[in-house]
């Protein structure tokens, strides 16, 4: 690979380099250019800690230099099999974005006392630019310029109605360019309990197409790793808020990684260097630096970069409160500002500083025969509103129109995409495939949880407790005895509903990230989601059941055993199912444990135990209660109708005549199965049309 042309920023005493702005040449953009040989040496092995690292850090002592190991990145990353593949290149352009939202209305009094709505704000506006294959674009501006609503909506990912025109290769954004985009959001979304090495490879194997073997995929996870020097990690877990795993830098190069597994002709950073020292942000911008190198379309929004890291990007865009003061290549914002009257307070400014403190409406030195021009036009030369709206008006006269012309004068692009379109809507893996890796991450994933000490002891001391309290109740005592059986309904009704909850509302992060990207099909992940949660979900109330059953005097006959042990076990299902439904119909784990808890307490009441003669206008409540079928079922098959028990001293009464079971009624036992199916069937429909709804698509 050649080295980035020589060029000077503008502005700045130092003569600095930036890359070449130029599109790369056609062999460039395919990434395998001056591909080195399969014997090329890689560079030092990679760490984790950041101490040898010589893949990604630069010996810099030069400023006036890009890095040497700018080019070994690329030579790295397109000697690794993964960057061999061919990129379509990408042309990003978009043209006037804007976007408002709509805020909460506010009601305010006019002097009429009419209350006036004020309900939108405008957070992006009239913001263009183009990227081409090759160029690492950065995003600059203050916080709360606009800069993630912009990348978001570059993704094809903001939600609402984006108006102006974004463009890639010419097309609008579409199912197959989601799959070359690569959008690496400012929180990690990782699962904290896998490792890199596993975070990788579910990646890879989720990802990378069909026509490559497993053991493809998982080598092309262990490259990245090597790629991302995380190798001295690669066996550590990611860690969370809760758990401690790798540091912010490596969950950082994690996320990468996983976006780096698919090639992406597009790749986005919303704030990869945030948080991080400044010589892991080097190594990250470095990587973003010989990714774009390789024919890909990088762009990235960065709070503060240093003078280091801002010599390697191609072109800035800088916001300020969401309108553009400047769009085009970073070596000529100095020459740009300096022209209309702006230049840094001292020779050697870091140039991002600069563009902060303009964005701001800071200027630090105002050239004097432009003041006095300033001056006539704008009464107060210190208020910030008038530079940010000079600013704005000379980017609009001086900036725009080039840049339109610019964008509109390339009509290659739509040709060039117009050839891949067939494959718009096809899955880069096969549904069963999705389902085994999703179904064993799941797993894997959640081990900690389905088999957590607190949940064993939980259900344990319940079973212990209940076994003590009707300890071989006497078969006489109906009351007791049905009892235990309302219990087990009601136990095995409340513990899975709430465990359920859960499920959706916390996964949602992650299934909208990998959605988003196209990884996986929503009914794979629900059914693996389903299958994942089932061993679990049904050992616990086995061995529940078993050691209260027998502890608890019920009638010693293996067969009732088995039908009460099963009518459990589909009631958990049932409930199980009602759980997920209000956890993917709300999406907050407070208003649906709230909502359980009550639906519950009614479940409990109208269940057919505590009341007998419910008042008839209600008594279409337990109809409802999952409980009460249970109930009834599990009454049913442990009397039957020609059964006595001693009901006085020498006497016998029949067991269908005590009034608890008389009220309950026991026939039509398989109405209550249908009706639980139905309700097992309808809970988990309901949960994934709820999904599905709230799924980008
Ligand atoms: N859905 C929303 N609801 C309310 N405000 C929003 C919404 N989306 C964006 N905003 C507002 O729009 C502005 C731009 O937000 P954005 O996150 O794009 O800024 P930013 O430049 O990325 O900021 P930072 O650098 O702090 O991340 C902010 O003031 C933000 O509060």
């Amino acid at each position: 690979m050649m080295p980035p042309e020589q060029e000077t920023i503008p502005g700045s005493t130092n003569s600095t380099t930036t890359s070449a702005t130029t599109t790369p040449s056609p062999n460039f953009l395919l990434g395998n250019v001056n591909r080195p040989s399969e014997t090329g040496s890689v560079h030092a092995e990679p760490s984790c800690d950041g101490g040898t690292d010589s893949l990604f850090l630069g010996h810099h002592d030069d400023h006036n230099q890009v890095p040497a190991d700018h080019h070994n990145y690329s030579a790295a990353a397109v000697r690794s099999s993964i960057f061999r593949e061919s990129l379509r290149p990408v042309t990003l352009k978009f043209e006037d974005v804007a976007y408002t939202i709509n805020l909460k209305p506010r009601t305010e009094m006019n002097c009429f006392s009419q209350p006036v709505l004020k309900s939108t704000r405008d957070v992006l506006s009239g913001v263009s630019g183009l990227v081409r294959p090759g160029e690492l674009m950065a995003m600059l501006g203050p916080s709360g310029s606009g800069k993630t609503t912009l990348l978001t909506a570059l993704a094809g990912r903001l939600p609402g109605k984006i108006s102006g025109n974004i463009s890639y290769n010419g097309q609008p954004f579409s199912s197959s360019m989601k799959r070359k985009t690569g959008f690496v959001s400012q929180d990690d979304v990782l699962y904290p309990h896998l490792t890199v090495l596993e975070t990788l490879t579910y990646a890879a194997l989720l990802r990378l197409p069909k026509k490559l073997t497993t053991e493809e995929k998982v080598e092309q996870a262990e490259s990245v790793i090597v790629e991302l020097g995380l190798t001295r990690c690669r066996n550590s877990v990611v860690g969370g808020p809760l758990l401690r795993g790798v540091s912010g830098g490596e969950r950082k190069r994690v996320s990468i990684g996983q976006e780096m597994l698919v090639n992406p002709s597009l790749l986005l950073l919303d704030e990869p260097t945030s948080g991080l020292d400044s010589t892991t942000a080097q190594r990250i911008i470095a990587t973003l630096w010989g990714l774009a190198r390789g024919g890909r379309t990088v762009i990235t929004t960065i709070h503060q970069p240093s003078s280091r890291l801002y010599r390697m990007f191609d072109k800035v865009v800088v916001l300020s409160e969401g309108s553009p003061i400047y769009s085009g290549q970073a070596g000529r914002v100095m020459d740009y500002f300096g022209s209309i009257g702006y230049a840094p307070g001292f020779s050697f400014m870091n140039p991002a500083d600069f563009l902060l403190d303009l964005a701001n409406g800071i200027a630090t030195d105002i050239k004097q025969d432009d003041q006095q021009e300033f001056h006539g036009r704008l009464d107060h030369l210190d208020d910030q509103n008038s530079i940010k709206q000079h600013l704005v008006s000379s980017y609009k006269k001086n900036i725009y129109p080039a840049l339109k012309a610019e964008i509109h004068g390339n009509h290659t692009d739509s040709v060039r995409n117009s050839s891949s379109r067939g494959s718009e809507n096809e899955w880069i893996t096969s549904w069963w495939e999705q389902f085994k890796v999703l179904l064993s991450r799941g797993l894997k994933e959640r081990k900690h949880e389905s088999y957590s000490g607190l949940r064993i002891f939980q259900v344990m001391s319940v079973a212990i407790l209940s076994g003590l309290l009707w300890w071989h109740s006497d078969p006489s005592n109906i009351q007791d005895q049905i009892g235990l059986l309302f219990f087990f309904s009601i136990f095995w009704g409340f513990f899975p509903l709430f465990n359920a909850i859960f499920a959706f509302p916390q996964e949602r992060p992650m299934l909208i990230k990998e959605r988003s990207s196209g990884m996986y099909r929503l009914s794979s992940y629900y059914f693996a989601r389903m299958a994942g949660d089932l061993p679990m979900e049904l050992v616990l109330p086995t061995i529940f059941v078993t050691v209260t059953y027998w502890t608890g005097g019920l009638k010693p006959s293996f067969v009732t055993f088995v039908l009460t042990l099963l009518i459990i076990l589909y009631n958990v299902l049932v409930s199980q199912g009602l759980g997920l439904a209000m956890g993917a119909i709300l999406m907050d784990v407070k208003q649906a444990t709230t909502l359980a808890s009550v639906t519950m307490l009614v479940f409990l009441l109208v269940g057919g135990y505590y009341i007998q003669k419910i008042p008839a206008f209600i008594a279409w409540l337990k109809y409802a209660s999952f409980s009460h079928y249970c109930y009834k079922l599990l009454v049913g098959v442990q009397y039957s109708d020609n059964e006595f028990y001693e009901c006085g001293i020498g006497m016998n009464c029949r067991v269908m005549d005590f009034p608890a079971i008389k009220c309950l009624g026991l026939d039509g036992k398989w109405w209550d199965v249908a009706a639980l199916t139905l309700m097992f069937v309808g809970y988990r429909l309901f949960a994934y049309v709820a999904l599905r709804m709230g799924q980008p698509h």
